[in-house]
């Protein structure tokens, strides 16, 4: 009997995900959706349906719900699903910004929560530095396509359109990672995901640069801490279906959900 899971999300990643799962019948069984609004819930490798749940339904049968939603999924599902005792593996870490919800999902249980290394690496590095860790940069270049969505106020719209004609790069963000997570709540979860890594918010600087001729997604992290300095240059080549998701967030999470279900190697 394999390891029941259920996503909660069917976008680029989740149809992704269940493709690359299907390959693993012995280990996974995807049993369904949560995401209502997704077009059609097929994997294109294999054609197999998935059903469409409700909460209560996925909770009956999942032991894991990946999400792959959102972040305001992450809000609407995640402390029921902790509160249900079903674990939760989670892509939108930009949700966890939020101490209140933060304590919900990753402090309260009987559900465990386990947080996708998703679009980069280095977050072993980063947990076991914790403790020596004085500032983290994180640099992200993403194609303007990429970085713009519907709820970005004007003139950071404007500023990622100027960036797309003039053809040069063009740094849009620098801040914080609560305030980066706010204006791109899909598009920099890495940035959360560091800072939950290093045990705290505030070291993390985030710089995002809109980039008309970047062919891959790139992440530029740099550590400095007493224990040294690191860096990591990670570039991907963004998910066929959304260009503002890296394909390797839907490889990782299918690692992380085959490790859950017993496949090795283990690296810890
Ligand atoms: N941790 C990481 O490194 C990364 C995390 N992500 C996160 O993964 C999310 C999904 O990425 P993609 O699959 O590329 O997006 P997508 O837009 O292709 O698909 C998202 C799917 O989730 C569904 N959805 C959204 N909110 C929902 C809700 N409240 N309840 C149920 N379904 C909901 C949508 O209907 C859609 O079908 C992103 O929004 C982002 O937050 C994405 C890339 C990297
Ligand atoms: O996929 C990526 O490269 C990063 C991303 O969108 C995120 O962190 O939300």
């Amino acid at each position: 009997m394999g390891l029941n899971v259920v996503l909660l999300g069917y976008g680029a990643i989740g149809r992704s995900l269940h493709g690359m799962l299907a390959r693993h019948p012995d280990r996974i069984a995807v049993i369904g959706v949560l995401d209502g609004r997704a077009p059609k819930t097929a994997d294109d490798a294999t054609g197999t349906p998935l059903p469409v749940l409700d909460l209560a339904t996925a909770l009956g049968c999942a032991e894991v719900i990946a999400e792959c939603a959102s972040p305001a999924a992450v809000r609407e599902f995640g402390p029921d699903i902790i509160a249900s005792g079903t674990d939760l593996l989670i892509a939108s870490l930009g949700a966890l910004v939020d101490p209140r919800l933060r304590g919900l999902v990753l402090e309260r249980g009987p559900g465990r929560a386990y947080l996708t290394t998703g679009a980069i690496g280095g977050l072993d590095l980063v947990r076991a530095s914790a403790g020596t860790i004085d500032a983290i940069d994180l640099d992200t270049r993403k194609p303007p396509a990429a970085l713009l969505h519907p709820g970005l106020p004007g003139p950071l719209r404007a500023g990622i359109a100027a960036a797309a004609t003039s053809g040069d790069p063009c740094t849009v963000f620098s801040g914080s990672v609560e305030r980066a997570v706010e204006l791109f709540p899909s598009n920099i979860n890495v940035a959360a995901a560091l800072a939950l890594a290093a045990g705290g918010f505030t070291r993390v600087h985030v710089t995002i640069t809109a980039d008309p001729a970047a062919t891959l997604t790139r992440h530029e992290i740099r550590i400095q801490g007493s224990g040294g300095n690191h860096t990591f240059l990670i570039g991907n080549a963004a998910d066929p279906e959304n260009p503002a998701t890296s394909a390797l967030t839907a490889r990782a999470m299918a690692s992380g959900l085959l490790r859950l279900a017993g496949a090795g190697p283990h690296f810890i």
